[in-house]
């Protein structure tokens, strides 16, 4: 047993291991030489394991399950870390039936049953509690099993609210390497084992047709052949259903897995690269997710079988046809497809290129609808909109034109016109072998239904194609931010340990540009501990650029920038944006849709605690805003945002304030985040930005 756990010093042995079989990549971070032998309460695992997804590119999720769940976690959790309720820790790959697949501490796979796994990481809550029931129980007098049964659901009962495990569980970061997240899922591995199943109901099928020509042809007892026939489609059923539950089943997946990692994607997308397209450009694309998730899955099952009953349906007529013209046909048509459906991929690429376009132009529309209400000409509003649904229209009947020449051709009526064509002589001969032309008009069959349903599949497979490489930037963004990650490998929680020697911020000749347009040339300054700044400087001098750069969101092309002693190419991840924290200006700034007290705390924590609710209410009376919660008629759960209270300018910065200040931060940065107060408001807000920040940086106009 003992050899099933991890120290905390080896837990970075642990980690590469479980880094390296996801990504290849095997950097880790090692606790600090003062750690390694100190108590597992003295580190922040949670901090640290960011540091490892950091550096290796993996993502790593902290999470708890309740007593009832814990099962269900272990099979689902692997490979992940666990923590055991000592000093120590599990690392389970994966569950294979009852049992886990633990590494065990001299890198060898073991085998857990769940339950043990389950009891031993429990026990810490488990047995005092099971005790203290055990002895109320024991004066009913129940039988052990009764007993057991009974103090299993009373645990259940009590345990039901109380994370009893943690686990850290190990995926791969959002695109960079998607096909090793469908390995993780399993999703090859379903498909594959889907498709076989459809091919061992089409086998099947085809067996009893064989049945029935045998029957037909060949003997008089027609009572078994029947009896045969009619058991082997019963015992094909099982088969078709398993085929399309599996297939259900993992198009759901497919289609969740997708999502998450465009959020995750979108969520790491470098905020420049987000400015440089209007938000219409990432709503196209993002509504682009609906036909890679309905397509790419189910279609791909759908071309997979319909193209392998071809290949069947082709070695049958080549095998038992009465001649190899109709394989010739075959072949013939599906190099036709190809060259069709390349034709057809390159008219939804426009198609889908447009129709982006469009979503861009709407969506800004809407937008600055209240702009062009007041101040576009009337009589010119629809001139632009007119040409481009008419060349919309146009776009659009070409990819109709060619979507139907594809299904006609590789439809099953020209199939089967030209293949009865060819069947011609022998049907009309005197001399005819009838089992293989009976053999022979099967296989045209099921060719003829899975050319059809292939060209279809494909037709859906390309849209899918041309979704996915719309998409792609997203995911993408993602995998650009894992990669700068990988390139640090500093602990940022050691310098910071030493941080009271350092400045917090330092920066030593930053250079930024715009497309060669310098902005920031060589800049060189320091920020303390309790520093109160003030940056002032003429409208486009690169104030919040310079604000951007130091809060981590624009990346410097030159220089050096460190807090806290650590530099900022080592730390380049939300760790640094935890210690800096900027509101932005106000048209950068946003408020979301959702209740107050989410506007002002979703960057500290969420949901909050009772602590937090009060921390800021508390901000937020500072700040002048108490009066307006008091009129709310939920008070910080209001709803504000679109459709819900409107905050007025000068309330809205006060909330970005707010949010900035609730988080903590060792340095604040408010850009121009004042403009809108009257000079008593301001009065009012001043002194509780200065009481409640660390170091503080305003960016102001003189
Ligand atoms: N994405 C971009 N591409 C090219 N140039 C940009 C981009 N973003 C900003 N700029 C330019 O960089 C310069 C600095 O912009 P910045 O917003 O930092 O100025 P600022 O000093 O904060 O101005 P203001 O006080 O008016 O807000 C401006 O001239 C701006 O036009």
């Amino acid at each position: 047993m003992d050899d099933l756990i991890w120290p905390l010093s080896n837990l970075h042995v642990a980690a590469s291991f479980l880094a390296s079989d996801i990504r290849g990549t095997s950097a880790c971070p090692e606790f600090a030489s003062a750690t390694k032998n100190a108590n597992r309460s003295d580190v922040n695992l949670d901090d640290w394991f960011e540091q490892v997804a950091n550096c290796s590119g993996v993502d790593i999720q902290s999470n708890t399950s309740n007593y009832p769940d814990v099962i269900k976690m272990l099979k689902c959790c692997g490979p992940c870390i666990l923590m055991m309720p000592d000093n120590g820790f599990i690392v389970l790959l994966k569950t294979k039936r009852q049992n886990a697949v633990i590494l065990n501490y001299k890198q060898q796979f073991s085998l857990l049953p769940l339950t043990k796994l389950k009891d031993i990481l429990t026990k810490e809550h488990v047995l005092p509690l099971r005790q203290s029931l055990s002895e109320q129980l024991l004066p009913l007098g129940l039988p052990t099993k009764q007993h057991e049964k009974v103090l299993e659901s009373l645990l259940i009962e009590k345990l039901s609210n109380t994370p009893v495990i943690q686990a850290w569980i190990f995926h791969p970061a959002a695109y960079d390497n998607i096909f090793a997240q469908f390995k993780q899922a399993k999703f090859l591995k379903g498909l594959m084992l889907s498709i076989g199943a459809a091919l061992l109901f089409q086998i099947m099928l085809i067996i009893s047709w064989y049945v029935i020509g045998l029957g037909v042809f060949e003997t008089n007892d027609h009572d078994s052949v029947f009896s045969l026939w009619a058991l082997l489609l019963f015992s094909a059923i099982p088969f078709y259903y398993l085929s399309l539950k599996i297939k259900n089943r993992l198009s759901l997946d497919f289609g969740a897995e997708l999502r998450k990692q465009l959020l995750q994607g979108i969520l790491k997308l470098k905020p420049n690269d987000v400015r440089r397209h209007s938000s219409g450009h990432f709503m196209g694309q993002v509504m682009d997710i609906d036909l890679l998730e309905a397509q790419s899955f189910g279609m791909s099952f759908i071309a997979i079988t319909a193209l392998t009953q071809v290949f069947l349906a082709g070695i049958i007529l080549a095998v038992a046809g009465v001649s190899w013209s109709h394989s010739i046909l075959l072949t013939t048509l599906l190099i036709l497809i190809g060259m069709l459906s390349l034709k057809y991929y390159r008219e939804i690429k426009r198609w889908l290129a447009f129709d982006l376009q469009l979503n861009c132009k709407l969506s800004e529309q809407l937008v600055g609808h209240r702009t062009r209400f007041i101040q576009e000409m009337p009589e010119q509003r629809h001139l632009v909109e007119d040409e481009d649904l008419s060349n919309y229209t146009k776009l659009c009947e070409q990819l109709d034109k060619w979507g139907a020449v594809l299904t006609t051709f590789a439809g099953r009526r020209v199939w089967l016109f030209l293949s009865l064509l060819l069947l011609m002589p022998e049907l009309t001969s005197d001399n005819v072998d009838v089992a293989s032309l009976s053999v022979c008009i099967g296989a045209i069959l099921l060719a003829a239904i899975s050319l059809e349903q292939f060209a279809n599949s494909v037709k859906y497979l390309l849209e899918a194609r041309c979704a996915w490489v719309n998409l792609r930037p997203m995911y993408e963004g993602a995998a650009e931010t894992c990669a700068n990650s990988t390139q640090s490998q500093a602990s940022f929680t050691h310098a910071d340990s030493k941080g009271a020697e350092y400045p917090t911020i330092q920066a030593r000749e930053l250079h930024f540009s715009f497309n060669k347009r310098k902005i920031l040339d060589g800049c060189d300054f320091s920020i303390n501990a309790k520093d109160k700044m003030l940056l002032e400087g003429n409208s486009g001098a690169g104030k919040s650029t310079l604000g951007n750069v130091i809060a981590g969101a624009y990346m410097p092309q030159q220089g050096e920038l460190s807090l806290n002693g650590t530099s900022f190419k080592a730390v380049y991840n939300e760790l640094w944006r935890k210690k800096i924290v900027m509101a932005p200006q106000f048209h950068d700034n946003y408020l979301f849709s959702q209740t107050l007290a989410f506007n002002l705390l979703m960057g500290r924590c969420w949901p909050p605690s009772e602590a937090d609710l009060i921390d800021a209410q508390t901000v937020c009376n500072e700040l002048g805003l108490g009066k307006l919660i008091n009129k709310m008629p939920a008070g910080l759960h209001q709803m504000v945002g679109e459709g819900g209270w409107n905050l007025s300018h000068g309330e809205q910065s006060r909330v970005f304030i707010a949010r900035a200040l609730l988080q903590r931060a060792d340095l604040i940065i408010l850009d121009e985040s004042f403009s809108s107060l009257d000079p008593k408001t301001f009065n009012i807000a001043l002194p509780c930005v200065l009481k409640r920040s660390n170091a503080l940086l305003i960016i102001a106009h003189p």
